[in-house]
């Protein structure tokens, strides 16, 4: 689900979820199995399709019930029709080949191994030119594969089974002994890391043979339905296992995703949907008697869910949802291994038949790593695409300020000024002495100073600043608290509190909470807090550095531009290189203390950052060209300016709106009517109600 930052995403996860889990759970109390897997409308065996309940458990059937497939490499996976034919007709279908991979497509009786043509009940021919019974592979016809069609004929007359490749009959393979016509024989087809579409008769066929007739056309007498698609046993619950994980990248966010679905279920009452939330940084006791006490839906982080699953405090046995919230996050923070973990722990099916969900979103989804996990863990993905690749919502302002501090020489009379990261702390530096080193110095104090005049000059009261490091973010605070002398009081105008990495947890929570409630105005912070934290109509936002991945810039600037209220953006862009920290594996205290000032390539912990061509390639990626505004900070009189409160939503958008309700009246009041005929038919139909 990609869509762009702001736009509700959380929303359109968890409600559903929410609605699925409550309903599985009302079941469960009033003792009843689960729904059909058709979900409703006329029972299954009455429409020929690929049935779901007689299938093995790695086949995934698309909704339209004729394609399968399975990721499988190692094994065989097979699913026979809802329906077979028995005592007499001659009966037809085609499968097309829509993938590469093995296949075998046959007929089989019910009783038969869904792995075609391994007993003496299943008659299959496949992909490498042999037909197969009883385990007995012996050539036949020839080989198919990706885009060839195949063509099953069962004559129950002349007690034979016939393929056809391309329309070219490949001639008798199988007479079907006597023992075996006195059951039903069914479609069936077995894949290994494959793809098929079945036809049954619901399309034209391509090569239908000569006194064939479509095996969905069979008559009354001789269908026969095969396994049982209706309810199963009720699944009994097990308190340690939820329904639904939801995994977050950040532990803000995964505690706003909680509060989300606690919100959402208001509503739901009796039986009550219990979450827990499992993040570090929280007493893990606490979290396993939540668990203990019954757990519906768990909202978490990777490193204490894994903690719990490991130690068998958190079960996935009944696990239907996997929701990875900022898929393409969680992925380049290193979580893939992980996430395959618990999707090999999560059951393709629950005990009670349904069927594993996976649900990814991001407003940055079209990663080339979300869309290799979707190939190897999903069956089927849909992508639900809100506006295309990476798109910044039209309520984000976004600008760039360029930082010279060859043409901007105030740098070197400042009285006072922000205490940089040291890099060039053993650097022969200084205003008379130009050099790469001394601009890059000069560059991180100006964006400090460039900071300061966009919050004096835009009278910002409430903003996220971005830095690049856990580093600067803690000097740009101890700078803050210089200018507005001291700590937190209402009237200093430079309050603020810092988020990252190395703050405690508890610190890091109270901050987060402190600058949500308004009692601070600048959240100080690095890219913990990129990605999906919401605070209600935030106006600014600040970058002093570029992101280092280009992706975090969309999710930067959707800090702000929520939910239909206007935001601004500005982001610091140095013309000169800026050496800066880059600590590695190789970093032994991962940058604590860290003085290693020589260059990644020369073992050290440093590399010249080249803000120009980060900027060129999120332009480049975003396929826009990022506004520039003058070190006066005068934003360009466009379409934002003058005409939006930023913080607040657009008003007067327009003319068009002009007599929008009348115009609109007549077909709404159209739509009003067939709706009440729609739901009076659906009524009188199901419940035989009068007119
Ligand atoms: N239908 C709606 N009407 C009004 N507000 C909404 C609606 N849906 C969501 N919101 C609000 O919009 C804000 C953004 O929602 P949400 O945090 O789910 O965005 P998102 O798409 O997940 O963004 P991101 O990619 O940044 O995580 C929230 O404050 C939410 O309450």
């Amino acid at each position: 689900m990609a869509a762009e930052t702001g736009s509700g995403k959380t929303g359109a996860f968890c409600l559903p979820i929410l609605q699925i889990v409550w309903e599985t759970l009302k079941d469960l109390e009033q003792g009843k199995g689960s729904k059909a897997s058709g979900g409703g409308g006329a029972p299954a065996a009455s429409k020929w399709e690929l049935s779901k309940t007689d299938r093995t458990s790695a086949i995934a059937i698309a909704a339209d019930g004729l394609t399968c497939q399975s990721r499988e490499q190692k094994e065989w996976h097979g699913c026979r029709a809802t329906n077979g034919v028995i005592s007499s007709g001659k009966y037809y279908y085609e499968v097309k080949v829509s993938d590469e991979g093995l296949c075998r497509i046959g007929w089989s009786t019910s009783q038969a191994s869904l792995d075609l043509g391994t007993d003496k009940l299943g008659f299959g021919f496949g992909g490498t030119g042999k037909k197969s019974n009883d385990r007995q592979f012996e050539s036949y016809g020839e080989q198919f594969g990706k885009a060839d069609l195949i063509g099953c004929c069962l004559d129950l007359d002349g007690g034979k089974i016939s393929f056809s490749k391309n329309g070219t009959d490949l001639g008798v393979a199988f007479k079907i002994p006597q023992n075996i016509a006195r059951n039903a024989l069914f479609p069936a087809v077995c894949i290994k890391n494959a793809e098929l579409v079945c036809n049954f008769g619901s399309k034209p066929f391509k090569y239908l043979p000569k006194g064939f007739k479509a095996v969905a056309e069979a008559e009354a007498p001789c269908v026969q339905s095969g396994v049982s698609t209706a309810a199963q046993a009720p699944m009994k619950k097990q308190r340690n296992a939820p329904q639904a994980i939801v995994l977050e990248p950040s532990r803000e966010l995964a505690e706003q995703t909680y509060q989300q679905i606690i919100k959402f279920q208001k509503y739901l009452d009796k039986p009550k949907v219990k979450e827990v939330l499992v993040i570090g940084g929280i007493s893990v006791k606490e979290q396993i008697s939540q668990i203990e006490e019954g757990v519906d839906i768990v909202v978490g982080t990777p490193g204490r869910m894994e903690e719990l699953i490991s130690a068998g405090y958190l079960s996935l046995s009944q696990c239907r949802f996997f929701v990875l919230d900022e898929a393409d996050g969680l992925l380049k923070q290193g979580y893939k291994n992980f996430i395959n973990k618990l999707h090999e722990q999560i059951p393709t099916f629950t005990g009670d038949g349904k069927r594993r969900q996976m649900i990814v979103c991001s407003a940055t989804l079209h990663d080339f790593e979300v869309k290799n996990m979707a190939s190897r863990l999903m069956h089927f993905p849909t992508w639900v695409d809100l506006k295309g690749e990476d798109a910044v919502p039209e309520t984000v302002h976004h600008v760039v300020v360029k930082v010279d501090p060859q043409e901007d020489t105030s740098w070197q009379n400042l009285r006072r000024r922000v205490q940089t990261d040291g890099v060039h702390a053993g650097d022969n530096i200084g205003p008379n002495r130009m050099s790469a080193e001394t601009l890059s110095e000069a560059a991180k104090i100006l964006k400090a100073e460039y900071a300061i005049k966009a919050i004096e000059k835009h009278n910002i009261d409430r903003a996220i600043i971005f830095c690049r490091t856990k580093l600067d973010c803690d000097n740009l605070e101890r700078y803050f608290r210089l200018l507005g002398k001291g700590y937190n009081h209402n009237d200093n105008p430079f309050s603020c509190v810092c988020l990252h990495g190395d703050r405690k947890p508890q610190e890091r929570k109270s901050n987060y909470e402190s600058f949500k409630n308004g009692q601070v105005r600048f959240l100080i912070c690095t890219d913990v807090a990129a990605r999906g934290i919401d605070i209600g109509s935030l106006p600014f936002m600040l970058n002093i550095t570029l992101p280092d991945e280009k992706s975090n810039y969309v999710h930067r600037i959707g800090r702000v531009g929520r939910a239909d209220r206007m935001g601004l953006a500005i982001s610091f862009v140095s013309t000169v290189p800026e050496k800066v920290w880059f600590h590695g594996e190789w970093c032994h205290s991962r940058g604590k203390n860290c003085n290693n000032t020589n260059l990644t390539d020369r073992g050290g912990c440093c590399i010249w950052y080249n803000e120009p061509q980060y900027l060129a390639d999120i332009e480049d990626h975003l396929n826009i060209t990022i506004d520039q505004v003058n070190r006066e900070l005068e934003i360009p009189k466009n379409e934002f300016d003058g005409k939006v409160t930023y913080g607040q939503k657009r008003v007067n958008t327009g003319s068009n709106y002009q007599n929008h309700v009348s115009q609109m009246a007549p077909a709404v009041s159209e739509l009003s009517k067939l709706e009440s005929q729609a739901q009076l038919s659906y009524l009188r139909r199901h419940f035989k109600i009068g007119a």
